[in-house]
């Protein structure tokens, strides 16, 4: 099922928790909707379902308008945060509750669960109950399938192998889902795009490469988890940045700046930019290093476990071209 969502708007009192969103997602897509707390992932979610009446725009699935259609009759299915199972039913009466005519043992052998039909819901481990739960949510075979941090509750480790479940059993079926998350890991492994909210707006749409490669503001890329971001002066190809200059193809003025851990280089060679380790955390094939460079905000840096400075050391700093992005100067954020 194709959805086209254009210029919805939500108010709560004077509050706008929707502005004026557009959105388009193709049969068969898996979208990710990502952003903080509050930015109105899953007010989104609740009128493309029919929960949520906007105050203007319109939500139309497979060409059909349906901002007026209640929502049984959208054939839409939604999972929610706290999975809501029935711990007075089993297994089976929770999926059939969904669907009176739902094959429960093909429902449990999608999610991986064949045989837990009769068992109580209680005696199931949270990732458990939240597989019974996607079942559930499959059981009157929605043609689009919309998730509301469908792993919310869940500790990473289980989360990661859930996910990577998750994306094969959405390309099997070919539903489109649109997927509610705050992670971003976690809406990279599961989408073919993403949507990054930012106080009720849409702050980038993309694939998750081109919004990570080109986050389309400060905003987002701080929302994404990078901190090197400073504002910059370019002239002629090269960017003034409070951590040295790096060449840039951006035209000349005052622009933010983003680069990326990797593309921080650390080695013990004189040159013309020094900084001192403060903080140097083992992380496996790397490690994460923040290096203070006289008054500029500290810059972090993944480096080779193998050639990684300590604590204290003195270090020549250098910024990779190829990991270094001009951010747009006017973010709305
Ligand atoms: N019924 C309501 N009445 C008033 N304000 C509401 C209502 N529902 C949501 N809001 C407000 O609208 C904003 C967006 O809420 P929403 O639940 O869509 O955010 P979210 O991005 O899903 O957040 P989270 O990640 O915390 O679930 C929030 O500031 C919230 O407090």
């Amino acid at each position: 099922m194709s959805l086209s969502v254009s210029g919805v708007s939500v108010r709560f009192g004077a509050f706008p928790a929707l502005v004026d969103v557009e959105l388009e997602v193709a049969e068969h897509e898996v979208v990710a909707v990502l952003g903080p707390s509050g930015s109105g992932k899953s007010t989104l979610l609740r009128v493309i379902a029919g929960l949520q009446e906007p105050s203007a725009g319109r939500v139309v699935l497979d060409g059909v308008d349906v901002t007026r259609v209640p929502p049984h009759r959208r054939g839409v299915g939604l999972m929610f945060q706290d999975h809501a199972l029935f711990t007075h039913k089993d297994v089976a009466g929770n999926i059939r509750f969904g669907n009176t005519r739902a094959d429960v043992a093909s429902l449990l052998s999608l999610v991986g669960l064949p045989d837990v039909g009769p068992r109580a819901v209680v005696t199931l481990s949270g990732g458990e109950q939240q597989r019974v739960a996607l079942a559930r949510a499959l059981a009157p075979s929605p043609k689009l399938l919309m998730l509301d941090e469908p792993l919310g509750q869940l500790d990473r480790e289980l989360r990661e192998r859930l996910v990577v479940e998750l994306r094969r059993l959405f390309v099997r079926l070919g539903t489109t889902v649109l997927a509610v998350t705050h992670d971003q890991r976690e809406a990279f492994a599961l989408a073919d795009r993403v949507v990054v909210m930012a106080g009720g707006r849409i702050a980038q749409v993309g694939t998750p490469r081109e919004v990570w490669e080109q986050p389309a503001s400060e905003f987002v890329a701080r929302f994404l988890g990078f901190t090197n971001v400073a504002p910059a002066v370019v002239r002629d190809g090269v960017a003034d940045t409070p951590w040295g200059t790096v060449a840039v193809a951006a035209a000349d003025g005052s622009h933010p700046v983003l680069v990326r851990p990797a593309g921080v280089l650390l080695s013990t060679e004189a040159d013309d930019v020094t900084g001192v380790v403060e903080v140097a955390t083992f992380a496996g094939e790397r490690v994460d290093v923040l290096v203070k460079i006289g008054d500029a905000p500290s810059l972090e840096a993944h480096c080779p476990a193998a050639t990684a400075p300590a604590v204290g050391e003195t270090v020549s700093v250098r910024l990779d071209p190829a990991q270094t992005v001009v951010l747009p100067r006017n973010s709305s954020e």
